[in-house]
């Protein structure tokens, strides 16, 4: 109900005039006849009204009955449901990769419709065209790949970039995924083939924060791969080189943000599935001077923290209570160092204690087990969050999860390894003798193979009395007596939505971590006390544009309060101060330019004259 009146409240405001300009007009075209049909940006196949079809110089070229956007619609569903029965039987890979294929077909010829279908669907399919079948899309992508979306940009083009960038086809860019293939989900090193992931996630930008498809860009900068299998397959598409390393490397992704910088100044850049060292080396070397953030480290630090605070919730005690709970990271990558760093800021402030006793709670492992300060090597990057041996009586450097489980009795038990299975039987287990009396396991690493544990064994081994959340989707787990064991989806697609419309609409040129907190604290503050009391944590992904319009109007509002909007389009910083006082019209300002663009799917065409 709540939500109509919302929607009601932006029509109101999409009346005044000061924002009717918002609202796209007709969608001008620079193509005629056939170069209007193979255009998945403008092309709506038989959808073509007759007006349209002789404006355009289209008559003859399709055939004579109009099937309307809807028809079209239930074609494709009618089609996709087919598929799923003709599969039945076959393994999971082969399925999913075919339903990956029939939505890739329809993006290929009418991305219109495409988007319009991933919308109403996007719980069925954010599993196909994100987390997990996407990696098994990178990991395949040589093979599948049959027409290029987004743009390549590799080392060979080292001088070339700030023309190169020219060669986009739209005049303008809102939204830039990029990443440099070197640590895909889980799945590390995929070269080239890791363009999957900045298209899943700009997917997930169209259905959840409305962004315009036409203003959207996924890139890849090809930098080589230390993948030996794919340096020998022949099939492979990227640069068959080492990854090049140090000031070489730097001086690629330099000029590719200056030649983005030049071409579209307000472009927002999300860097994506960087290895760790190259994450934090380009989040320190950009933030302050471009409008970008890192999703992995960022983005992911805001959703955990957001379920950390939901399982405090959940226990039935109070936010205050987050300072006392003891919680163990496996993992010391971006993910978990991101995830420790803000966790540790936000007990700071809660308590009102110095950031180095907000530590005292929080234990990190890696590869090499408990990370302590006697650790040789010590990654500086993991180095403010080692233990200090004197702090951890009875375990020592380089304790295993187990050992520390069993010691420290944590509440939250955070896995963002990349590692499948490593919490098993054994520590899930041990989880059972937790200190909390609602404890909880959050297998974040994606995809499925690699998560930490599955669900079933989570609540098989770890008890019922538990949260569970995870990076990839399962299902909810039944524990019989009509009893459910609820399955969260702690992924980072509820916070970077959000993250690049607020920031968008702001035209706030940096994300500050005043903008990245009001997120995280937005979505910490979504779910209602009923629902946390029953372990959900994060709402559905049903209701994504309905979370990333909040997170969007929060991050929005926090860019104004530190004097960075600039304003975007019609809407200046006044309006943009004045509109965030009273946070209704805000909203709905944010619901209405963005989250209805994709409503707009039979935009008629129009001719440049
Ligand atoms: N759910 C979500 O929203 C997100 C999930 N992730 C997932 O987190 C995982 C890690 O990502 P990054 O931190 O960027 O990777 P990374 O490669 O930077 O870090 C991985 C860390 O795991 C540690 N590790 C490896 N084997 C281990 C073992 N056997 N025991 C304990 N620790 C071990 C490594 O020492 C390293 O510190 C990936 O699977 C990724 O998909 C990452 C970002 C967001
Ligand atoms: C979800 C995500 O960003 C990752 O797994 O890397
Ligand atoms: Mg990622």
């Amino acid at each position: 109900m709540w939500k109509l009146v919302r929607y009601a409240a932006a029509s109101n405001l999409a009346r005044s005039r000061r924002f009717s300009a918002a609202i796209p007009g007709p969608c001008i075209v620079h193509k005629r006849g056939a170069d209007i049909l193979h255009d998945p940006w403008f092309n709506k196949d038989t959808g073509f009204p007759l007006t349209e079809r002789d404006r355009l110089g289209l008559r003859g070229l399709l055939p004579p009955r109009v099937i309307s956007f809807e028809q079209q619609y239930d074609r494709f569903m009618n089609s996709f449901r087919s598929l799923e029965n003709n599969t039945q039987g076959q393994p999971d890979k082969v399925v999913s990769l075919a339903k990956w294929r029939i939505l890739n077909r329809l993006h290929d010829r009418n991305e219109t419709l495409y988007y319009r279908v991933l919308i109403d669907n996007i719980k069925e399919f954010a599993p196909i065209i994100y987390t997990p079948t996407v990696g098994l899309v990178c990991q395949n992508y040589s093979g599948l790949f049959r027409r290029p979306r987004g743009m390549y940009f590799s080392a060979k083009d080292k001088g070339e970039m700030m023309s190169m960038i020219y060669n986009w086809p739209a005049h303008e860019v809102d939204m830039i995924v990029l990443t440099d293939g070197s640590r895909i989900l889980g799945l590390g090193d995929l070269g080239v083939q890791g363009i999957g992931i900045p298209i899943g996630k700009l997917d997930v930008y169209v259905a959840a924060a409305g962004i315009n498809p036409q203003r959207i860009l996924p890139v890849m900068l090809d930098v080589g791969t230390n993948n030996q299998k794919l340096l020998e397959d022949r099939l492979y598409l990227g640069l068959r080189q080492p990854r090049l390393e140090g000031e070489e490397y730097l001086s690629i992704i330099d000029e590719f943000m200056e030649a983005v910088h030049a071409r579209w100044p307000k472009a927002i850049v999300q860097f994506e599935d960087f290895q760790m060292k190259w994450a934090f080396e380009t989040l320190k070397r950009y933030q302050k001077k471009f409008c970008m953030f890192n999703d992995d480290i960022q983005g992911t630090a805001g959703v955990a923290l957001a379920g950390l605070l939901g399982t405090v919730r959940a226990q039935g005690r109070p936010l205050t209570d987050f300072v006392n709970q003891k919680i163990v990271v496996v993992g010391a990558g971006s993910a978990g160092l991101g995830v420790l760093k803000m966790a540790i800021q936000a007990v700071a402030k809660i308590s009102g204690c110095s950031e180095l006793a907000a530590k005292s709670q929080f234990y990190l492992i890696d590869k090499d087990g408990l990370v302590t300060t006697e650790r040789n090597n010590l990654d500086p990057a993991a180095a403010p969050f080692a233990k200090n041996p004197r702090d951890i009586e009875g375990l020592t450097e380089g304790a295993s999860i187990i050992e520390v489980v069993k010691k420290i009795r944590p509440h939250v038990l955070l896995g963002l390894s990349g590692v499948g299975g490593i919490f098993n039987e054994e520590v899930l287990k041990a989880m059972r003798e937790s200190v909390s009396t609602k404890p909880a396991i959050f297998a974040m690493s994606n995809p499925t193979m690699n998560a930490e544990c599955t669900a079933i064994d989570a609540f098989k081994h770890a008890g019922e009395n538990m949260v569970f959340a995870s990076g990839s989707p399962f299902e909810n787990v039944d524990l019989g007596n009509g009893i459910v064991g609820h399955v969260n989806q702690a992924n980072n697609m509820y916070l970077f939505p959000g993250i690049g419309l607020g920031t968008l609409l702001s035209g706030a040129h940096l994300i500050t971590d005043g903008m990245l907190q009001a997120a995280a604290e937005c979505l910490a503050s979504y779910m209602a006390e009923e629902d946390i009391l029953k372990g959900i944590l994060y709402p559905s992904v049903d209701s994504i544009r309905d979370v990333t319009a909040e997170v969007g109007a929060a991050v929005l509002r926090a860019a104004v309060e530190e004097e960075l909007a600039e304003g975007n389009g019609d809407v200046g910083p006044k309006e943009l101060s004045h509109m965030s006082k009273v946070w209704k019209n805000f909203r709905s300002y944010i619901f209405m330019i963005y989250l209805n663009y994709c409503l707009l799917e039979n935009l008629p065409l129009s001719e440049c004259s």
